[in-house]
């Protein structure tokens, strides 16, 4: 067996757990895959394409770890009950869910049909809905779980040109929410990450020249949010270490929404803003 791919966690954090992440076969869910299989978790792939899970799978055995690709469609109650009698099968147990399928097209809100609106929220709030009640109904209400859902920063922000999936975003949050406070007798927990800008494939098929990239990055860190930096707050949440956590909307946004009412760097003098040596005030 090839050697384990060093964890940022403990290598045995998610060790005899079982996750199942939909939209794995690429950019923030096979990040979080591929991080919680070096955590020692055994992965359910989920997603529409079976050749990217398939890869994502490779990814996770080539390091050492498990992994099982279950192909289907979030909007599609059929197949997620197809999917959950294979893990069952084949695990015999499911853990942790992580709702991070996604997606959506951008267009301004005069030009969204009734028909386009519905679809983006099927995909983005009902799909979720459906995953989460299986995940409950097959395994969950008896033995307790952990649920990510992956949503946008738009719950603090407006985002023009996503009228829609800002609507299902903001849903799933308020569904994480009751359901957390439901479900918190049967040991199951729900949490939100909300990702700001992440540079994943998906970003490249808007039709932003990647000249204007740069302009994309509004993080005040200075660069823009990576695969990585929400795969990490997913596991906290999902794995023991977010044990004491249910209902929270977590923004992993590099300070994007930190809107300022006023910049004074831009005002007054930048020149008082430099960067120093000394960060407490003092004069130099
Ligand atoms: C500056 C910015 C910073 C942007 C940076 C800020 C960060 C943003 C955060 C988000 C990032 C991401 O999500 S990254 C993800 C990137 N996105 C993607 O990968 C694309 C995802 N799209 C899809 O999966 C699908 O198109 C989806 C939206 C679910 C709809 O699929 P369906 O099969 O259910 O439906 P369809 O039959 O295709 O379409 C149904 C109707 O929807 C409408 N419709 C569908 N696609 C359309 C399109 N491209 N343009 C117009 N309208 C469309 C039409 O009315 C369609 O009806 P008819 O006219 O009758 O056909
Ligand atoms: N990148 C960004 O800046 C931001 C992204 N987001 C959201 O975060 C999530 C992950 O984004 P990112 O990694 O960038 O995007 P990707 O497009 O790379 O990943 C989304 C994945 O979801 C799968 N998927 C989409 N719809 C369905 C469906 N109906 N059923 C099953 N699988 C589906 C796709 O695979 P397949 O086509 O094979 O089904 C795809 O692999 C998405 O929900 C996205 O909207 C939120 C804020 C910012």
């Amino acid at each position: 067996m090839s050697e384990k791919k060093t964890s940022r966690y403990a290598p045995d954090l998610m060790a005899g757990q079982v996750a199942l992440v939909t939209g794995s076969g690429s950019g923030m869910g096979r990040a979080t895959a591929l991080e919680m299989a070096s955590c020692g978790a055994r992965l359910a792939l989920f997603a529409r394409r079976e050749e990217p899970l398939e890869e994502t799978a490779e990814m996770i055995r080539a390091a050492g770890g498990e992994a099982f690709v279950v192909p289907g469609d979030t909007r599609d109650e059929d197949s997620i009950e197809t999917a959950m009698g294979r893990i069952k099968e084949h695990y015999g147990q499911l853990d942790v869910l992580v709702n991070n399928a996604g997606g959506q097209y951008i267009a301004a809100a005069r030009d969204i049909t009734n028909k386009g609106f519905e679809a983006v929220i099927r995909n983005n709030l009902i799909g979720s809905w459906q995953m989460t009640r299986a995940a409950a109904d097959h395994f969950m209400y008896e033995n307790g779980g952990s649920v990510v859902f992956v949503t946008a920063i738009s719950g603090r922000t407006a985002l023009t040109g996503f009228t829609h999936t800002v609507a299902a975003r903001a849903g799933v949050t308020g569904m994480m929410k009751t359901l957390a406070a439901e479900w918190g007798e049967y040991g199951i927990r729900l949490n939100c990450v909300a990702p700001g800008t992440i540079k994943t494939e998906a970003l490249g098929r808007y039709p932003i020249p990647p000249e204007r990239w740069k302009q994309l990055n509004r993080s005040v860190l200075n660069r823009m949010g990576m695969a990585e930096d929400i795969a990490g707050t997913i596991i906290f949440l999902a794995s023991d270490l977010g044990n004491f956590i249910t209902g929270e909307d977590i923004y992993v946004d590099g300070g994007e929404t930190l809107h300022m009412g006023h910049d004074a760097r831009d005002m007054i003098n930048p020149d008082m803003f430099d960067k120093r040596e000394r960060g407490d005030g003092k004069d130099e």
